[in-house]
This record gives C-alpha cells, structure tokens and sequence, in this order.
C-alpha cells in the first residue's frame, strides 16, 4: 500500500490539520532562552532577510533553509520544482529543517510552504528551546515583494499563491509563539523587534 499522498490530495484534505485543530494551545513559553529562533510565513515575508540580520545582532549561525537545499541539490529551488517536482523538494526540505534544528544558537530562515508537512510542524513544536516566529505582511504586499525580486515571476507556486496563503495562514500561527507584522517596518527594526520578543542576546540575557 502506499501511504504517501499526492501533493494534491495533499492540499485538498487535510485530516493532520483537523488533528492539529484540536490541541488546546500552541507551544508554551519556555522556561528558559531559547537556543533556535525559526522565522516562519509566506513567500516574501523576509524570513532570509530579517533572519540573516537577527543572526548578525545575535552572533548566531543563520542557517536559511532554502539555500541548504540548492546546496545539496546543485541547483536552485525553482529547478528542484521542475525537475522533480514538489513532493520531492519537500522531502528534502523536511531533511534539511531536522538537520538545521541540530544546531544550537541558530538563526534558522524557513522556505514559505514548510508548515505544509506535518511532520515539520512536528519537528518545530518538539525541539527543545526552539521559538518560531511568524513574520506576516499582507498577500498584496508579499507578492509585490516577490515580484520586485530578481526572477521573482519564476518562483514557484506563485500561481497558486492565493490559495496556498488561506490554506497556510492557520498553520503559521499554529507552530509560532511570536507574531509579527512586517508590513511596514524595515528588516533591521524587525530583527530588533525578533530578538526583544524572544528575549535572546547581550541586553535582555542578563540574570
Ligand atoms: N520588511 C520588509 N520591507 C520591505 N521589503 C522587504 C522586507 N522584508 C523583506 N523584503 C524584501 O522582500 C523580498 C523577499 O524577502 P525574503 O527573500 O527575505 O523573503 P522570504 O520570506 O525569505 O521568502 P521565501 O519564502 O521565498 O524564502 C526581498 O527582496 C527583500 O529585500
Ligand atoms: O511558498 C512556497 O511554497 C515556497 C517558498 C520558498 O521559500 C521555497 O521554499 C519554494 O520556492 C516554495
Ligand atoms: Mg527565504
């Protein structure tokens, strides 16, 4: 039997999130700083943007899921698509997040469809001093974002990318602690804000 689904049966039913659906709460506060910051939320949301910049005020690795994966592939994301399709890049991505949570004091920038799989959400909410943060912004916004961008028209999944933002919207704010508009803040005061919420680094670690 083959317990994989398409990634069209996928998004079209979604008996993982009606499980999800019935937990009381999110993650709790934890007790004690967190060692991860995971920036979460659509495309163009500025996860590798404002991640790098968190990593740099915090003198923490930034690790940008994205790009791990055009690492190991050879080849950029918009190619992984195309040549193997989603369901495999996702697999990898799905690798690549659990390798990435290995690693302490990390920056950790996710692609925008990873709350999609569950068993990431599974991995964000059971890694230990682990804070997700969602980065939100409008789905005008994110897309003239993405579109400002350097072969922004070829990314993919943009043509489905209104159904994909009402389908991911809940997910995002499942898996995150800590929510942030972006839509009109600079990535620099969105990183200050990141780590001020997160309470991580020099000012706000002190005993
Ligand atoms: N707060 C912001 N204000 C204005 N522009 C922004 C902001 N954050 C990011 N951008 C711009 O939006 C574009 C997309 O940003 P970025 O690549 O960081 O998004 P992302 O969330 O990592 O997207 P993806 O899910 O595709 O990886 C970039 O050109 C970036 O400079
Ligand atoms: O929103 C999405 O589905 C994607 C976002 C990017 O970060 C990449 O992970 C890829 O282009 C898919
Ligand atoms: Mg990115």
């Amino acid at each position: 039997m083959n317990a994989v689904c398409e990634p069209e049966e996928a998004l079209e039913s979604q008996p993982e999130t009606a499980i999800l659906e019935e937990r009381a709460t999110m993650p709790a506060r934890p007790a004690t700083s967190p060692t991860r910051i995971v920036l979460t939320g659509f495309m163009g949301a500025g996860k590798s943007t404002v991640g790098r910049l968190l990593a740099e005020r915090l003198g923490w690795r930034f690790v940008d899921v994205d790009e791990a994966i055009t690492e190991k592939a050879g080849m950029p994301v918009t190619q992984i698509f195309a040549k193997y399709g989603e369901f495999v890049f996702r697999r990898m991505e799905t690798s690549a997040i659990a390798h990435a949570l290995g690693e302490r004091d990390a920056v950790i920038a996710l692609g925008g469809g990873a709350v999609e799989v569950l068993a990431n959400r599974l991995l964000l909410e059971q890694t230990p001093r682990t804070t997700v943060a969602f980065l939100e912004a409008s789905l005008p916004v994110l897309l003239a974002r993405c579109h400002a961008q350097d072969g922004g028209e070829t990314r993919p999944n943009l043509s489905t990318a209104e159904e994909r933002f009402q389908y991911r919207a809940p997910l995002y704010r499942r898996v995150a602690r800590l929510r942030l508009n972006t839509g009109e803040q600079t990535p620099q005061q969105i990183a200050a804000a990141l780590q001020e919420m997160a309470g991580v680094g020099a000012s706000t670690d002190l005993p």
